[in-house]
C-alpha cells in the first residue's frame, strides 16, 4: 500500500511581498504567489500524484494555495478540512512590523532569536516550540491517520506550522530545523511505512 503525504507551503502572499512579519493575519496571494501555487499542481501532475484528501489553515493564503493546485489536478472536489492547528506561528506584537524596520528597531541578533529559535517567542506570540505544541496533536490526530489507511494526503500551510511537521517527520533537532527554509510553493513529498516513518523525501522545487 503507497503511503503518501505532500506538505506545501503556500504561495507568495502580499505580506510576503512587502516583507511584513505575518503570522495569523489574512493577506491574499499575490499573482506571482497564484502562479507558484499552479506550477506547484503541474508539478505534482507531471509526477502523476492524485489526492484522496487535503488538510489547510484557517487562512487564505494557504486555502487558495491548495484550491488552485487541486485545480490543476482536475481535483477542485477533493475533501478538504481546514483548522486552525495548521496557522502559521503568531507572531504577537510584531505582526504587522517590516522585517528590516524590526531589525533596525530591535538589532540583527533579538530578531534572528524570535524568527528562528526554538524556544524564545516573539513579545506577545508563539514560540516554534509552541507552534509545534499545536501541530503535532493535529497531525497525530487527523492528518496521520488518513494517510496510514492510504489515502494521498495533501497538506497547504505555512513556513512555521510546516517546520513542525518536517522536524517529526524528518527526526530534525530545534538546531537543523531552523536552518530548514522552506519555499513558497515547494512540493515536499514524503512517502511513509505503516509505523508512520518516513521511506523516502522528495523535494520538487529542488529536483525541478
Ligand atoms: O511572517 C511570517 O509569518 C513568517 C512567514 O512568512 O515569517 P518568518 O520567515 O519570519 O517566520
Amino acid at each position: 500500500m503507497q503511503r503518501r503525504l505532500v506538505l506545501v507551503r503556500h504561495g507568495q502572499s502580499e505580506w510576503n511581498l512587502k516583507n511584513l512579519f505575518t503570522g495569523w493575519k489574512d493577506p491574499d496571494l499575490t499573482e506571482r504567489g497564484v502562479e507558484e501555487a499552479k506550477a506547484a499542481g503541474r508539478r505534482l501532475k507531471a509526477e502523476g500524484l492524485r489526492f484522496d484528501v487535503a488538510f489547510t489553515s484557517r487562512l487564505r493564503r494557504a486555502q487558495r494555495t491548495g484550491q488552485l493546485l487541486l485545480a490543476e489536478l482536475g481535483q477542485s472536489g477533493v475533501e478538504t478540512i481546514e483548522h486552525e492547528a495548521l496557522n502559521e506561528r503568531d507572531y504577537g506584537d510584531l505582526t504587522g512590523l517590516n522585517k528590516d524596520e524590526a531589525r533596525k528597531s530591535f538589532g540583527e541578533d533579538q530578531v534572528l532569536l524570535w524568527r528562528r529559535s526554538y524556544d524564545v517567542p516573539p513579545p506577545g506570540g508563539e514560540s516554534l516550540k509552541d507552534t509545534v505544541a499545536r501541530v503535532l496533536p493535529y497531525y497525530v490526530q487527523e492528518i496521520l491517520p488518513r494517510a496510514l489507511r492510504g489515502e494521498q494526503t495533501l497538506v497547504t500551510a505555512h513556513g512555521n506550522s510546516l517546520r513542525a511537521l518536517i522536524m517529526v517527520l524528518e527526526g530534525l533537532t530545534p538546531e537543523t530545523l531552523l536552518k530548514r527554509e522552506l519555499h513558497t510553493g515547494a512540493p515536499i513529498v514524503y512517502d511513509l511505512e505503516a509505523d508512520a516513518t518516513v521511506s523516502a523525501v522528495r523535494d520538487l522545487a529542488a529536483s525541478a
